[in-house]
Protein backbone atom coordinates (compact mmCIF):
# COMPACT_ATOMS: atom_id res chain seq x y z
CA UNK A 1 0.00 0.00 0.00
CA UNK A 2 1.21 3.17 -1.06
CA UNK A 3 1.73 6.11 1.48
CA UNK A 4 -1.48 8.51 1.58
CA UNK A 5 -0.71 12.17 1.63
CA UNK A 6 -3.77 14.10 2.44
CA UNK A 7 -4.00 17.44 1.29
CA UNK A 8 -6.77 20.63 0.74
CA UNK A 9 -7.50 22.60 -2.28
CA UNK A 10 -8.77 25.88 0.05
CA UNK A 11 -10.78 28.23 -1.60
CA UNK A 12 -12.41 31.45 -0.56
CA UNK A 13 -15.05 33.52 -2.53
CA UNK A 14 -12.85 37.85 -3.43
CA UNK A 15 -14.68 40.21 -5.67
CA UNK A 16 -12.97 39.17 -8.58
CA UNK A 17 -14.14 35.12 -8.37
CA UNK A 18 -13.19 32.03 -6.16
CA UNK A 19 -9.75 31.70 -5.64
CA UNK A 20 -7.71 28.46 -4.47
CA UNK A 21 -4.85 28.81 -2.10
CA UNK A 22 -1.50 27.94 -3.11
CA UNK A 23 1.49 26.98 -0.61
CA UNK A 24 5.39 27.66 -1.94
CA UNK A 25 7.74 24.93 0.17
CA UNK A 26 10.21 25.84 1.84
CA UNK A 27 11.69 22.47 2.10
CA UNK A 28 13.38 19.74 1.69
CA UNK A 29 16.00 21.40 -0.98
CA UNK A 30 14.49 19.59 -3.89
CA UNK A 31 11.00 20.87 -3.49
CA UNK A 32 11.52 24.08 -1.87
CA UNK A 33 10.24 27.23 -4.06
CA UNK A 34 7.76 25.05 -5.47
CA UNK A 35 3.92 24.78 -4.84
CA UNK A 36 1.46 22.89 -3.47
CA UNK A 37 -1.82 22.15 -2.06
CA UNK A 38 -0.82 22.62 1.84
CA UNK A 39 -1.29 18.98 4.13
CA UNK A 40 1.22 16.39 4.28
CA UNK A 41 1.30 12.77 5.23
CA UNK A 42 -1.19 10.94 7.45
CA UNK A 43 0.63 9.28 10.62
CA UNK A 44 -0.12 5.61 11.80
CA UNK A 45 -3.49 4.82 12.94
CA UNK A 46 -4.52 8.22 12.24
CA UNK A 47 -7.72 8.45 10.17
CA UNK A 48 -7.44 10.76 6.63
CA UNK A 49 -9.52 13.45 7.37
CA UNK A 50 -8.64 14.53 10.66
CA UNK A 51 -4.64 13.95 9.32
CA UNK A 52 -6.16 17.09 7.22
CA UNK A 53 -7.45 18.94 9.86
CA UNK A 54 -4.08 18.53 11.67
CA UNK A 55 -1.78 19.19 9.38
CA UNK A 56 -3.75 22.51 8.24
CA UNK A 57 -3.92 23.08 11.86
CA UNK A 58 -0.18 23.22 12.36
CA UNK A 59 0.99 24.44 8.60
CA UNK A 60 -1.87 27.40 8.43
CA UNK A 61 -3.58 27.87 12.10
CA UNK A 62 -6.73 27.20 10.52
CA UNK A 63 -9.77 25.50 10.92
CA UNK A 64 -11.73 24.52 7.76
CA UNK A 65 -15.44 23.24 6.44
CA UNK A 66 -15.26 20.51 3.78
CA UNK A 67 -17.14 22.34 0.81
CA UNK A 68 -20.57 20.42 1.14
CA UNK A 69 -21.59 18.75 -2.81
CA UNK A 70 -17.91 18.42 -3.25
CA UNK A 71 -15.97 16.66 -0.99
CA UNK A 72 -12.95 15.05 -2.52
CA UNK A 73 -11.43 16.63 -5.52
CA UNK A 74 -10.85 13.25 -7.29
CA UNK A 75 -8.47 12.18 -9.87
CA UNK A 76 -9.37 9.09 -12.41
CA UNK A 77 -8.53 6.32 -9.66
CA UNK A 78 -10.05 8.64 -6.70
CA UNK A 79 -6.98 9.20 -4.71
CA UNK A 80 -3.85 11.22 -7.28
CA UNK A 81 -0.89 9.34 -8.10
CA UNK A 82 2.53 10.94 -6.84
CA UNK A 83 6.02 10.30 -8.37
CA UNK A 84 7.64 8.07 -5.18
CA UNK A 85 4.64 5.99 -4.79
CA UNK A 86 2.59 8.21 -2.85
CA UNK A 87 -1.40 8.69 -3.06
CA UNK A 88 -3.02 12.19 -2.17
CA UNK A 89 -6.40 12.75 -1.81
CA UNK A 90 -7.49 16.14 -1.81
CA UNK A 91 -10.76 17.97 -0.34
CA UNK A 92 -12.07 21.07 -1.43
CA UNK A 93 -12.36 23.09 1.67
CA UNK A 94 -13.28 26.85 2.60
CA UNK A 95 -10.97 28.23 5.97
CA UNK A 96 -12.45 29.50 9.06
CA UNK A 97 -10.11 32.41 9.29
CA UNK A 98 -7.17 34.11 7.44
CA UNK A 99 -3.91 30.98 6.51
CA UNK A 100 -0.68 32.30 8.39
CA UNK A 101 2.07 31.10 6.55
CA UNK A 102 4.37 28.88 9.19
CA UNK A 103 7.29 26.78 9.15
CA UNK A 104 6.21 24.69 6.28
CA UNK A 105 6.31 27.59 3.64
CA UNK A 106 8.28 30.77 2.21
CA UNK A 107 4.55 31.79 0.45
CA UNK A 108 1.26 31.86 0.36
CA UNK A 109 -0.92 32.96 -2.67
CA UNK A 110 -4.63 33.21 -3.35
CA UNK A 111 -4.97 31.89 -7.60
CA UNK A 112 -7.73 32.55 -9.51
CA UNK A 113 -8.98 29.67 -11.95
CA UNK A 114 -7.22 31.27 -15.20
CA UNK A 115 -4.36 32.25 -12.79
CA UNK A 116 -3.14 28.17 -11.54
CA UNK A 117 -0.40 28.20 -13.90
CA UNK A 118 1.55 31.40 -12.77
CA UNK A 119 3.43 29.55 -10.11
CA UNK A 120 5.52 26.25 -10.63
CA UNK A 121 3.72 23.58 -8.92
CA UNK A 122 4.95 20.10 -7.75
CA UNK A 123 4.89 17.72 -10.51
CA UNK A 124 2.35 15.69 -9.18
CA UNK A 125 -0.29 18.44 -8.84
CA UNK A 126 0.02 19.55 -12.52
CA UNK A 127 -2.62 16.71 -13.59
CA UNK A 128 -4.60 18.13 -10.89
CA UNK A 129 -4.99 21.83 -12.41
CA UNK A 130 -7.18 21.45 -15.07
CA UNK A 131 -10.01 19.45 -12.99
CA UNK A 132 -9.46 21.93 -10.54
CA UNK A 133 -10.27 24.94 -12.95
CA UNK A 134 -13.05 23.47 -13.93
CA UNK A 135 -14.22 22.92 -10.52
CA UNK A 136 -13.58 26.87 -9.68
CA UNK A 137 -15.91 27.58 -12.61
CA UNK A 138 -18.75 25.61 -11.25
CA UNK A 139 -18.44 26.07 -7.85
CA UNK A 140 -18.06 30.55 -8.96
CA UNK A 141 -21.01 30.40 -11.04
CA UNK A 142 -24.28 32.32 -9.32
N1 LIG B 1 1.19 18.57 1.08
C1 LIG B 1 1.37 18.25 -0.20
N2 LIG B 1 2.30 17.34 -0.57
C2 LIG B 1 2.42 17.06 -1.87
C3 LIG B 1 1.60 17.70 -2.85
N3 LIG B 1 1.96 17.23 -4.07
C4 LIG B 1 2.97 16.35 -3.89
O1 LIG B 1 3.59 15.75 -4.76
N4 LIG B 1 3.24 16.24 -2.53
C5 LIG B 1 4.29 15.40 -1.99
C6 LIG B 1 5.46 16.21 -1.48
C7 LIG B 1 5.97 15.38 -0.33
O2 LIG B 1 6.87 14.44 -0.87
C8 LIG B 1 4.73 14.66 0.17
C9 LIG B 1 4.12 15.36 1.38
O3 LIG B 1 4.98 15.28 2.43
P1 LIG B 1 5.20 16.47 3.48
O4 LIG B 1 6.66 16.60 3.68
O5 LIG B 1 4.45 17.69 3.07
O6 LIG B 1 4.49 15.82 4.71
P2 LIG B 1 4.49 16.31 6.23
O7 LIG B 1 3.94 17.72 6.29
O8 LIG B 1 3.80 15.23 6.99
O9 LIG B 1 6.03 16.45 6.49
P3 LIG B 1 7.09 15.99 7.51
O10 LIG B 1 6.39 15.42 8.69
O11 LIG B 1 7.93 15.02 6.72
O12 LIG B 1 7.83 17.28 7.76
O13 LIG B 1 3.80 14.67 -0.90
C10 LIG B 1 0.64 18.65 -2.45
O14 LIG B 1 -0.08 19.26 -3.24
N5 LIG B 1 0.56 18.89 -1.11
Amino acid sequence: MSALIVAAAIFAHSPRGLRVLAAQRSYPQELAGLWEFPGGKVEPGEDPESALRRELREELGIEVSIAAGVGVVAGPDGDWTLPGERRMRLWAAYAKGEPRLGQSHTALRWLGESDLESVPWLEGDLQILSPLARLMRSLGRP
